[in-house]
C-alpha cells in the first residue's frame, strides 16, 4: 500500500444474509473507531435499502453485487445500477468469477456494466482472477492482464475504478496464493492499469481476495501493490471483518 491509496475493505456477502442479518451490519458500523481503511458491505439485493437507511451517518459504505447494463427496460430479475444508486449503495461488484461461470459473464459485458456503473454514480469493483489450471500453465499474469484490458473501458481513474484479483481456485477454499504471486500479479495489473491510464494508475486500488481470514490478512495486506481486500465468507462475522479491516491499519 501506498500513502496515496487507501485501503479499502470490503465485504461480498454473496447469497447470504436474511434481515436479521442487521444486527451483524450494525455491529461492524459499530466497531469502525480506529480503522482507518475505507471499509464497505455488499449485501444481496434485498438487503441494499434497509442496510444503507440503518449505516447512513457511518463510515460504513453499502455496495452491490451486480448491475445489469441498462438503465431501465424489459430485463426480468435484473437490477439496474441507477436502481442501487437509488437504494442507497455507492459501489458495485462486477465481473465476479461466479457471475463469470453461473450466467456466463464475459470480458465485453462486464464492460458495458463498468460503463453503466459510471454513468449511475456508482464505483465499480472490477474481479479478475484466473482458474487453477491457468496458473498451473504460468498463464496467471496474462489471464488478469487480458481480463483488465477487455473488461475495463477507457476512461478510468484513480477515483472510479477498484480492481479485485481473486484466484477463482482460492475463493472460498482456504487456499491462498503465495505473497510472491500475489505480488507477481497485482504488479501486473499495475503495469496494464499504467499503460492504459498513465499516472492515473498510481491511484486506482488493487484489492486482493479468496480466503481472506483474519489470520492472514496482515501477511497479504502487506504486500506491495494490495491496497485492500475484498472478503467473502469471513465477511459475514462482524468480529472478522473487523479484524480484517484492522489489519489494514
Ligand atoms: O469471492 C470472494 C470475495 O468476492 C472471496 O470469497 P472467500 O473470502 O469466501 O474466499
Amino acid at each position: 500500500m501506498t500513502a496515496e491509496r487507501r485501503p479499502l475493505i470490503a465485504g461480498n456477502w454473496k447469497m447470504n444474509g436474511l434481515r436479521a442479518a442487521k444486527s451483524e451490519l450494525r455491529a461492524v458500523a459499530a466497531g469502525l473507531a480506529g480503522i482507518s481503511a475505507e471499509t464497505m458491505i455488499c449485501p444481496p439485493f434485498t438487503l441494499i435499502g434497509a442496510f444503507a437507511s440503518d449505516v447512513a451517518g457511518t463510515e460504513l459504505m453499502i455496495g452491490g453485487q451486480d448491475c445489469h447494463p441498462a438503465e431501465s427496460g424489459a430485463h426480468t430479475g435484473d437490477i439496474s445500477a441507477e436502481m442501487l444508486r437509488d437504494a442507497g449503495a455507492v459501489a458495485v461488484i462486477l465481473g465476479h468469477s461466479e457471475r463469470r461461470i453461473d450466467h456466463q459473464e464475459g470480458d465485453a459485458i462486464i464492460k458495458a456494466k463498468v460503463k453503466a456503473a459510471w454513468r449511475a454514480g456508482l464505483l465499480p469493483v472490477v474481479c479478475v482472477g484466473e482458474t487453477l489450471v491457468e496458473r498451473d500453465a504460468g498463464e496467471a499474469c496474462a489471464v488478469v492482464t487480458r481480463q483488465v484490458r477487455q473488461s475495463v473501458p477507457e476512461g478510468a481513474t484513480a477515483a472510479n475504478l477498484v480492481i479485485a484479483y481473486e484466484p477463482i481456485w482460492a475463493i472460498g477454499t482456504g487456499r491462498t496464493p503465495t505473497t510472491d504471486d500475489v505480488a507477481e500479479v497485482h504488479g501486473a495489473i499495475r503495469h496494464i492499469l499504467t499503460e492504459r491510464f498513465g499516472a492515473e494508475a498510481n491511484g486506482i486500488r488493487i484489492l486482493y481476495g479468496g480466503s481472506v481470514k483474519p489470520d492472514n490478512a496482515a501477511a497479504l495486506l502487506a504486500v506491495s501493490d494490495v491496497d485492500g481486500a475484498l472478503v467473502g465468507g469471513a465477511s459475514l462475522k462482524a468480529a472478522d471483518f473487523l479484524a480484517i479491516a484492522r489489519a489494514a491499519g
